[in-house]
């Protein structure tokens, strides 16, 4: 088993999963390869549901193993806030520059102690007649007053990483896929994955 597929239209995403998954010589499909595939109405409650729900209905869908992604940022100063709506959180059609600057805006006059935030990253696995499991990465950092950098995608030009000393869109993608929330998920899922890729084959 060479292949795994992720529950994702976000080309940022599809993008990181592609590159952390080249160096085990696994290919990454995502749903931008199955356009016919239904919308996953994202009706969670949590990150952990929303992800689940991506996965099992496409894991359905094409009758394989599929993985789901949900992640955000969580803003301490926002209550955590955008959350699980990180990515409509300044309206249709989702739009990632409004996104950053509706987060901006709302964090006029906080002072750099107090614009601490982190990125969360839940991951489900669905495999056919198996039961569903999530892991979850998070990568801890704080809100810029300006955008930096043209790196990544998201929330990645106000997100400062303290262990960089650089705005997330500041690093090359090597240096944000060791670091991200989404590559502390799936390093939890390295255990599991190599057994889950061979016991899904053929699925
Ligand atoms: O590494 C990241 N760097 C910056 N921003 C990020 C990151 N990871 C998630 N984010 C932001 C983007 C989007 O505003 C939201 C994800 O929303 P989320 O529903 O999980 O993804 P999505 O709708 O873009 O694509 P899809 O649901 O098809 O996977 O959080
Ligand atoms: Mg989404």
């Amino acid at each position: 088993m060479n292949e795994v597929i992720i529950a994702t239209k976000n080309p940022g995403k599809a993008r990181e999963f592609e590159h952390i998954f080249a160096s085990r010589g696994i290919t990454v499909r995502t749903l931008l390869d199955f356009p016919e595939l239904p919308e996953v109405e994202e009706t969670g409650t949590t990150f952990e549901e929303n992800a689940t729900l991506k996965a099992e209905t496409i894991s359905k869908a094409l009758g394989k193993m599929v993985i789901g992604d949900d992640s955000g940022l969580i803003v301490d100063a926002l209550e955590g806030r955008p959350g699980i709506y990180s990515a409509r959180y300044a309206g249709e059609p989702k739009n990632d520059l409004n996104n950053t600057n509706k987060v901006l805006a709302e964090l006029e006059g906080v002072p750099e102690e107090q614009r601490t935030a982190r990125f969360y990253c839940a991951l489900a696995v669905a495999i056919p007649g198996q039961e569903t499991f999530t892991v979850s990465g998070t990568c801890e950092g704080r809100i810029l007053e300006e955008p930096r950098g043209t790196n990544g995608f998201g929330y990645d030009p106000v997100f400062f990483a303290p262990e960089k000393g650089v705005a997330m869109a500041e690093l090359s993608a090597d240096e944000k896929n060791k670091i991200s929330h989404r590559a502390n998920a799936l390093r939890k899922l390295d255990s599991v994955l190599d057994s889950k890729l061979e016991s899904a084959e053929g699925k």
